[in-house]
């Protein structure tokens, strides 16, 4: 299996950089040079992807900004570092419009975590840039409570739809449970992510890449305790692991060097289940 060119026989890391000062974790906010010898220290830590963020989705603050500024952050930051790295760049928006000048400006890849339901241009954008896609469940209205791996598949195969409808090809499409973005009154949103995570072999009837986003997110500090994102490597960490062994192809993460060894270990040891 591939995604964007890229072999996923072993799982990969998505490298997060964001250009967002308003992004849950300020130690992904980077700009200027540091920015680019973030992305290619990244690299040489072994991601195999570089994702970047103009505009936090994170569904607990309060993230609205212009879409020009949302444009210009993205643009810039994509110029600044598509000579510096030879992996695939992928844009994080809902936006269409900013999708596509991040596609003029170098991106390869477009992340959209409404998984093409919230901006009905995003899906021919995709299709006339010929770009691939990560498709992230996105529901407005939880109905099924009590079995959220359910409802997560429920909502991808409703932006599946969209993306077939549209000609978008199964080869062009990674599938991702969007943790931390569903927020349902009852159960806690850690319960439920927890529960997707623990259930996410049931992604695989997609016959898709699975990407997961793990990093640092309010359900490892729900856990542990740790409320400040700087302090969650480690809780996210654990959680890598058991996403790898239920299957997860992609993880999106912060720390590529710490990611990558548990992905190893992880896989290796996958390999050996009965
Ligand atoms: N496909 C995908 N995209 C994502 C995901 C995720 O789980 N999957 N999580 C995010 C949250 O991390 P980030 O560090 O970008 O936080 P921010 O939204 O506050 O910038 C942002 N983007
Ligand atoms: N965009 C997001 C950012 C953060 C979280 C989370 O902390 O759960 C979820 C989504």
């Amino acid at each position: 299996m591939k995604f964007a060119g890229v072999s996923l026989d072993t799982p990969k890391v998505m490298g997060v950089i964001n250009v967002s000062p308003e992004s849950f974790f300020k130690g992904s906010v980077k700009r200027g040079e540091e920015l680019i010898e973030t992305a290619v220290r990244m690299v040489e830590e072994g991601a195999a992807f570089i994702d970047i963020g103009a505009k936090s989705t994170a569904p607990y603050l309060e993230t609205e900004i212009p879409v020009e500024e949302e444009i210009r952050r993205a643009v810039e930051a994509i110029r600044a570092i598509r000579d510096a790295v030879d992996v695939p760049i992928s844009i994080d928006t809902t936006n269409a419009k900013v999708a596509e000048e991040a596609i003029k400006a170098g991106a390869d890849i477009v992340n959209d975590v409404t998984g093409l339901k919230g901006d009905p241009e995003m899906v021919k954008v995709v299709k006339e840039y010929d770009v691939p896609v990560v498709i992230c469940a996105h529901q407005e209205n939880v109905r099924n409570f009590s079995d959220p791996v359910h409802e997560v598949i429920d909502s991808l195969k409703e932006s599946l739809q969209i993306a077939y409808k549209n000609g978008i090809e199964k080869e062009n499409i990674a599938i991702d449970p969007a943790i931390g973005f569903f927020r349902p009154e009852y159960p806690p949103w850690y319960v439920w992510d927890s529960k997707v995570i623990a259930n996410l072999k049931l992604l695989k009837v997609f016959g898709l890449p699975i990407l997961v986003g793990i990093s640092r997110k309010s359900f490892i500090g729900a856990i542990t305790g740790r409320e400040d994102p700087s302090e969650r490597l480690e809780g996210s960490l654990a959680a890598t692991a058991i996403a790898v062994l239920n299957g997860a192809n992609i993880i999106r993460a912060h720390d590529v060097k710490e990611t990558l060894d548990v992905i190893k270990v992880a896989d290796f040891i996958r390999r050996f289940t009965l």
